[in-house]
């Protein structure tokens, strides 16, 4: 049996994979949580990903292995390879007033649509990367090379795997680190940085010298069937999470799939490139020389979180109570901009609830709220799209939720299918890894149908109400 590994470092934690190459099946898999913030030393996603590692017994007989990551996070390293300062992730949005500046600069947002296929707001690498011009001066110059997450643990795996040492956490904590022009990316990733085109298929230094003033060394990309050898194994291109999980749930044309992690995501897999000026929909690059046009909220999983600490339930809890409110949750209304907002392009907004009356000050109806105010922010990243889809694929770790899976079809106003919870970021890395070193026939799992009629006032209220914010 040929085995292969798909890791998913992803906001929250890392998850790894193991799986038979030939029919995909599951060997052996682990996990470990990532810090919270919204800058993080790369060093705990590279000790992360070790334990997780660890958990799932280890790379024995391991042929082939890719990493999927969140986007954007800006990770520079000096001429040394060593972390410059910590990462600015995607969901960090002291880069906002960047962003407004570097669309004016650039002769506004259609200029830069046409230019990289996304406008850029606070989670583009570019702005953080003017932002780290602008306020640290001596890091910027200090940095020799600039690359993603998924970039640079991959990189690491390249130091680890190539120095021969068999795994152990303690064995690969402090591997050799490769020389910089070893870094290497992929297309889907790439296209999260505003200086990438996933029209021409090449970088646009010119964009990010106007906006860094210099041009540090950027990881090479890889087509979707190459990979780098490291010792005896193969490392795949690896790609963005979302672009992962697009080949996990193996997402076919006619399928837009909301992702409920950390980030809220709704994507499709496009035979086009797409260039939207409005800025709401990104026009990545997918994973397999394709492309994926994505809308993304900044609020999504940890809304829940957060409003079941509000209850003090647990999250089983809170989605039974939110069943036991009536759709509308009787007026009550929550807007869930806890992080601020990214679509639309809210980077200083604050959550807020309308609604309350009596009636309404219960954990039931804040629990209902809570998840229809959710799936409002992606039921309009869903209009924003603009496609006709023929499924709607429902993943991530709150749609293990079986309140979000039954009230998702009343805001939407489709049904939802939702395939068998599973890891689709790692597994989608770990089939990339498996296309290195077999033929995969992985099959899919029997997927659930959610249906139930629109009602459209949920969305009306949500509306309503987004018009009166505090930022
Ligand atoms: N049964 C559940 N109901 C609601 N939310 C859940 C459930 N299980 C996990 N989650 C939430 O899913 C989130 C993690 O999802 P995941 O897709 O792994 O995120 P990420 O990839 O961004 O790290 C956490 O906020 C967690 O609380
Ligand atoms: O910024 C985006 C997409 O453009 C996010 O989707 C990140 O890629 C983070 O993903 P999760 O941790 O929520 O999976």
């Amino acid at each position: 049996m040929t085995l292969v590994a798909g890791v998913d470092s992803s906001t929250q934690s890392c998850k790894v994979v193991i799986r038979d190459a030939e029919t995909g099946e599951l060997i052996r898999q682990g996990r470990a949580p990532h810090p919270a913030g919204t800058e993080v030393h790369p060093s705990h996603w590279w000790s992360a990903l070790l334990l997780a590692v660890e958990e799932a017994g280890g790379l024995d007989g391991v042929a082939a292995i890719s990493v999927g990551g969140q986007q954007h996070g800006m990770v520079c390293l000096d001429d040394s390879g060593n972390v410059v300062r910590d990462a600015l992730l995607w969901n960090d949005t002291r880069s906002a007033q960047a962003a407004t500046d570097l669309t004016a600069e650039l002769g506004g947002p259609q200029a830069w649509a046409e230019g990289v296929g996304s406008v850029p707001v606070a989670s583009f690498t570019v702005t953080k990367l003017r932002w780290l011009a602008e306020h640290e001066p001596d890091n910027a110059r200090r940095t020799a090379a600039v690359c993603l997450p998924h970039d640079w643990l991959t990189w690491r795996l390249l130091g680890a795997l190539g120095s021969g040492t068999p795994f152990s956490v303690a064995g690969w904590s402090d591997a050799p680190l490769p020389p910089l022009d070893r870094l290497v990316t992929d297309r889907g990733d790439a296209s999260g940085t505003g200086y990438w085109s996933p029209a021409s298929g090449s970088y646009r230094t010119d964009l990010l010298k106007a906006a860094f003033g210099a041009v540090p060394l950027l990881p090479r990309v890889l087509g979707p069937a190459e990979s780098v050898t490291a010792g005896t194994v193969l490392i795949g291109p690896g790609t963005g999470d979302n672009m992962a999980a697009a080949l996990g749930v193996g997402a076919r044309s006619g399928d837009v799939v909301v992702s409920l992690g950390t980030s809220g995501t709704v994507f499709a897999v496009a035979e086009s490139p797409s260039a939207d000026p409005t800025g709401a929909v990104a026009g990545f690059a997918d994973a397999t020389g394709r492309f994926l046009p994505l809308v993304c909220t900044l609020n999504a999983a940890r809304v829940m979180d957060a409003a079941a600490r509000i209850a003090g339930v647990t999250l089983d809890e809170l989605g039974s109570l939110a069943l036991q409110a009536p759709p509308g949750a009787d007026g009550l209304t929550l807007v869930p901009y806890l992080e601020g907002e990214r679509t639309p392009n809210r980077p200083t907004a604050t959550g807020s609830v309308h609604g309350l009356t009596l009636a309404t000050s219960t954990p039931a109806h804040l629990a209902r709220a809570a998840i229809e105010g959710m799936l409002c922010g992606l039921a309009d990243a869903l209009d924003a799209l603009a496609l006709r889809p023929e499924r709607v694929l429902l993943i991530g770790g709150a749609a293990r939720s079986e309140a979000v899976r039954r009230i998702a079809p009343t805001v939407f106003g489709v049904p939802i299918t939702v395939p068998p919870p599973a890891e689709y970021v790692a597994d989608g890395a770990a089939y990339q890894a498996a296309t290195l070193v077999a033929t995969p026939s992985w099959q899919s799992g029997d997927t659930a149908t959610y249906e139930g009629a629109a009602i459209p006032s949920i969305r009306d209220r949500y509306a309503r109400a987004t018009t009166h914010i505090l930022d």
